[in-house]
């Protein structure tokens, strides 16, 4: 009887909590919350107990379980790893398709991404582009572009893709230059969230966008970007939508803020 009145008091205390954490704390509260947990004091722990990186376990996921030449096998490998076993910050399975049927839709031959962590959308990206196609990545983190390269290589999607090493306020104003890009196609932003405002103003300024070039941004919810929402959404020179979703791997709000360069 005494365990019977034990177990439904925790079950009713779980409850009470989970109702109050859902519906009562904010939910920028609550996203912080989140990413508190997963990206700081799990990672923390489980690279204590495991010795290694959460890119490393990424990269030993991949090369366990998917196929070496099949995108869709290094895709799903990431993600059955980041949903089952440790968050990561990827796209992730959800909001990637949202991803996918922009690729399919824009069709781009160049396309620039921002911040690539162990190439996730990378690989998801450049494996929906036509032959003649080119995707530039730029990574800030040369451990984390390493863990890239081997992702890409076993993806075998290394002829598509131009890993960049460096700071994309350094990169943007020499992507002309250094890899003959006149404009690009499709944009997908992904780095620091405080970098998308000042380096769509630099693509612009650049003169790396043309009429149509169409900018992808993930994240815009969760942490969230409202000085570069406020800026798309409001300036005439873009035709701006959101696409609701979950932050990855997660039930918290997201979403993916696609603008239209309007020139
Ligand atoms: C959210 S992760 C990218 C995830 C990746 N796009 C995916 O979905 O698989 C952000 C990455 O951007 C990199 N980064 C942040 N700011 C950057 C900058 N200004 N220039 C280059 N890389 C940056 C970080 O090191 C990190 O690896
Ligand atoms: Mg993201």
């Amino acid at each position: 009887m005494m365990l019977i009145t034990c177990i439904y008091f925790c079950a009713g205390g779980a409850a009470v909590l989970y109702i109050l954490y859902r519906w009562v704390v904010p939910a920028t509260f609550r996203q912080a919350l989140v990413l508190m947990w997963h990206d700081v004091l799990l990672e923390m722990l489980m690279d204590r107990i495991t010795g290694s990186t959460r890119p490393q376990r990424i990269l030993r996921a991949v090369q366990k379980n998917a196929t070496r030449g099949d995108p869709c096998s290094v895709v799903k490998a990431i993600d059955d790893y980041c949903r089952h076993k440790e968050w990561a910050m990827n796209v992730g399975d959800e909001k990637g398709c949202i991803v996918d049927s922009v690729v399919s839709e824009v069709k781009p031959t160049a396309v620039l991404e921002l911040g690539t962590y162990c190439a996730y959308s990378t690989v998801r990206i450049a494996s929906l582009l036509s032959p003649n196609a080119k995707l530039i990545t730029l990574e800030f983190n040369s451990d984390y572009a390493a863990i890239a390269r081997e992702v890409i290589a076993w993806a075998g999607l290394q002829d598509k893709i131009q890993l960049v090493e460096g700071a994309s306020g350094e990169w943007i104003p020499r992507l002309k230059e250094e890899f003959g890009i006149e404009t690009f196609d499709l944009i997908f932003l992904d780095h620091w969230k405080d970098r998308y405002l000042p380096d769509t103003k630099l693509l612009e300024k650049c003169g790396l966008l043309r009429p149509g070039t169409v900018l992808l941004a993930d994240n815009v919810i969760c942490p969230g970007t409202p000085d570069y929402l406020d800026y798309v959404r409001n300036s005439q020179q873009y035709k701006s939508k959101f696409f609701k979703s979950h932050l990855e791997y997660t039930q918290e709000e997201d979403g993916l803020e696609k603008s239209v360069f309007l020139g």
